[in-house]
């Protein structure tokens, strides 16, 4: 059973400060933040919300049950090494100001959302006129933070339109096109992206919402979004993927060499950040439900009920791709999915999530896939595997690669600091 926060006067502790920040603003005093809340007021919230405020609501956060809420201040960003949450809410945004100084004060308020919404609080009280918008939409008014991580990412056109290409590491490029893409624009491209993952999908869009509410006035446009999903009975178990296989099994490796293969460490404005690849891969379902489950288990080369690689009996056993049948043939298929990603020895952090949009009324076939999400020291190590696979992957037949993109992500911000500094001001 799930153990629910609670205050000590019977509410989930997050539903009470969200209540102490809208009484705060209404009832005005005991916390000072009605006064500075009183003026309508057209101008930033950043502006709008006192420093006074942001204390108030800091002191409440310290009594916040950390088993639902991830520190936002660290020394990477969290969404990264976090264990996949149930809910993604992914976007990908153009930057339309290309003005440095105004780039730098969009990532302060996004870094002062940030901290407050991972803490279940909302980005400002609201105000007692009710002639203005609410500060915060409010549609997480009454959950808590539902273990919300918010990760940050940039592409490289956003250095190029801001002029700062002579910063791009030597490896960030744009990923090369590899063999059987079908990209499509409207899945390609952009400048930022906000990754926000959490137990609850109402949580996670609610804190999108407000990072781009307050940017798409005159900085930034939306561009793609996806939502996904990731399904478990304990978050120890590794969720099973649209064609029901255990899907992140061998990230407990990746994950026992992060400095290795996770955190990129060049002292430049990247270090302790990561790169995340994002692909958006439509799964045919209909064409895997009509193959056998022989044929299923060699297209990737695992035993599907348990997970083990062919040839062994548990999920995390090591893999043996020298295993002979008696006839000679290899026990786990060369084609297979995981035989090309392990032949080449690289390694990288998957932290995909499953989603389903209705019916491709065209095809009349489920519009269902992967958000494909890996994060590395280096793009090298997606390119190296997804070139591995190239025309060769049995998986291949049940699957098309139509959205993409590469995001160099931000060390983790300390507090007092901001998203990106170490690029913008470096
Ligand atoms: C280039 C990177 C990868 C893409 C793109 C990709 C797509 C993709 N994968 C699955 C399902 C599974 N993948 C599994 C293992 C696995 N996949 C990659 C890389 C990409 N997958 C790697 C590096 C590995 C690990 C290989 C190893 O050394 O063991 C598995 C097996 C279980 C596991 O380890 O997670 C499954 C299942 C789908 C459905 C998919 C695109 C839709
Ligand atoms: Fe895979």
């Amino acid at each position: 059973m799930t153990v629910k926060r609670l205050s000590n006067t019977g509410e989930p502790s997050s539903l009470s400060r969200r209540r102490l920040l809208k009484g705060a603003a209404i009832g005005g005093s005991s916390l000072l933040v009605g006064k500075a809340l009183a003026a309508p007021s057209a101008e930033p919230l950043s502006q709008a919300v006192t420093q006074t405020a942001t204390q108030a609501i800091s002191q409440e956060e310290s009594s916040a049950d950390s088993s639902h809420s991830i520190p936002f201040y660290g020394e990477h960003q969290a969404g990264i090494t976090t264990p996949a949450q149930r809910d993604i809410y992914f976007i990908v945004l153009k930057l339309d100001n290309t003005d440095r100084q105004a780039v730098i004060e969009l990532f302060k308020e996004w870094t002062r959302q940030a901290a407050l919404l991972t803490q279940g609080n909302n980005i400002g009280p609201y105000s007692h006129n009710k002639f203005i918008p609410p500060a915060d939409t409010g549609e997480a008014d009454s959950l808590h933070a539902y273990n919300l991580s918010l990760t940050f990412g940039v592409s490289p056109s956003f250095l190029e339109k801001l002029g700062l290409q002579d910063k791009a590491p030597e490896a960030f490029k744009p990923l090369p096109h590899f063999p059987r893409d079908q990209l499509q624009d409207q899945y390609t491209g952009g400048d930022i992206c906000i990754q926000a993952c959490a137990d609850d999908p109402q949580v996670a869009f609610h804190a999108i919402r407000q990072l781009v509410r307050h940017a798409r006035t005159s900085m930034v446009s939306m561009l793609w979004a996806q939502n996904g999903f990731n399904a478990y009975n304990d978050v120890s178990h590794t969720p099973r993927n649209l064609f029901a296989f255990k899907d992140g099994t061998a990230n407990a490796l990746t994950l026992k060499d992060a400095d290795k293969y996770i955190w990129v460490d060049d002292k430049s404005w990247m270090q302790g950040g990561s790169y995340m690849v994002v692909r958006r891969i439509q799964m045919h379902l209909e064409t895997w439900d009509r193959t056998s489950y022989g044929e299923q288990e060699n297209t990737f080369g695992r035993d599907k009920l348990s997970g083990a690689p062919m040839g062994q009996q548990h999920e995390f056993e090591p893999i043996d791709t020298t295993l002979k049948e008696s006839n000679g043939a290899p026990v786990m298929p060369v084609d297979s999915h995981v035989h090309l990603a392990h032949r080449t020895g690289q390694q990288l952090l998957r932290r995909s999530y499953s989603y389903t949009g209705g019916i491709n009324t065209l095809t009349s076939q489920y519009d269902a896939g992967l958000l494909f999400i890996s994060f590395q020291k280096s793009p090298q190590q997606f390119i190296t595997i997804q070139n591995s696979f190239g025309n060769t992957d049995k998986m291949n037949e049940y699957i098309t690669h139509i959205g993409s993109g590469l995001f160099a992500c931000f060390p983790g911000v300390k507090e007092g600091e901001y998203l990106g500094q170490a690029l913008l001001e470096g």
